[in-house]
């Protein structure tokens, strides 16, 4: 089985904090996503089922960290807190349904699945997850689409989940094969791509200590950006499970990862 995350910055025009698809982006993934399962030959795991999982973006980072979801608060702050949980709610919703109409346009046999309405955590980590309707869609060959969304937590109240949080919990529990992120980066880098030319990519990442020294800032997003996506990635690696982040920006990258072409990017891997 193949988990795919679409990261919220190749599906929304994330920086600018506006609610923006990227419809050029979206429309080239359904195609490649569409390419990659029809074509059944081309990659043996992909038989066994593939998960979708996107990002929030320019939907519901904004949102959340506007009504500071996640953090603690006075109970007097509550009825602003559950306005500020509900909007965030509607905006991933909203995007996730743009998203699934999308791949359905394209024949993409998808079931969309909301985290807020059947995971929970505790101190922003899962702790009720009920991965049967996942076995069962999957059984029936649907793509259960999954996405970052607030949920309720037995400490905080209420809390982001990330998409790379619940993808690392479910490539665990169902033992994921291969397990891709594409964001809008080449992978890895020693800074941010985008801010330095002379970034250099990291072909291969191991451990938390290799990663100390680099500049790995976000802005919007509240959920840790890359440095909180390596963190999922490398407890993944621990279990041997190996992941890749790749530019899902670029054409065919992600079509070739699905079909387990070489593809640039970076391998989040342990070898013992
Ligand atoms: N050292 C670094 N290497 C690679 N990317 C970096 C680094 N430091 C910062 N970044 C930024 O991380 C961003 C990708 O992380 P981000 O969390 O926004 O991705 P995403 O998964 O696409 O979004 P979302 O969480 O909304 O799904 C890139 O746009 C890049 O600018
Ligand atoms: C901001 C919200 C609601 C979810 C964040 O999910 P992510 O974009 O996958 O980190």
């Amino acid at each position: 089985m193949i988990i795919l995350k679409l990261g919220g910055s190749i599906l929304t025009n994330k920086d600018l904090q506006t609610s923006e698809v990227n419809y050029t982006n979206l429309n080239r993934l359904s195609a490649e996503i569409k390419e990659a399962i029809s074509n059944k030959n081309s990659n043996k795991t992909l038989d066994d089922g593939l998960i979708i999982i996107h990002g929030a973006g320019s939907y519901g980072h904004p949102p959340a960290k506007k009504y500071k979801i996640g953090e603690s608060f006075d109970i007097s702050e509550y009825p602003e807190k559950r306005i500020g949980f509900s909007k965030t709610q509607n905006c991933v919703k909203r995007l996730n349904t743009i998203i699934c109409s999308n791949f359905i346009d394209h024949g993409i046999p998808c079931v969309s699945l909301q985290a807020s309405s059947f995971i929970t955590t505790k101190n922003k980590r899962i702790e009720t997850f009920n991965l049967d309707i996942i076995k069962k869609y999957l059984k029936e060959g649907f793509i259960p689409v999954i996405y970052g969304d607030v949920v309720i937590d037995s400490e905080l109240k209420i809390a982001v989940l990330s998409g790379d949080q619940i993808l690392q919990f479910i490539a665990k529990k169902l033992k994921s094969e291969e397990v891709i992120l594409g964001t809008d980066v080449d992978g890895v880098f020693n800074k941010n791509p985008k801010r330095y030319d002379n970034a250099e990519i990291i072909p291969n990442l191991s451990s938390l200590n290799q990663i100390e020294e680099f500049d790995l800032t976000t802005n919007v997003d509240v959920t840790g950006g890359m440095i909180g996506k390596i963190k999922e990635l490398l407890e993944l690696a621990e279990l041997g499970i190996e992941s890749k982040i790749i530019n899902a920006n670029k054409p065919k990258i992600v079509l070739n990862a699905l079909e387990n072409k070489e593809t640039r990017g970076t391998v989040i891997k342990i070898t013992k």
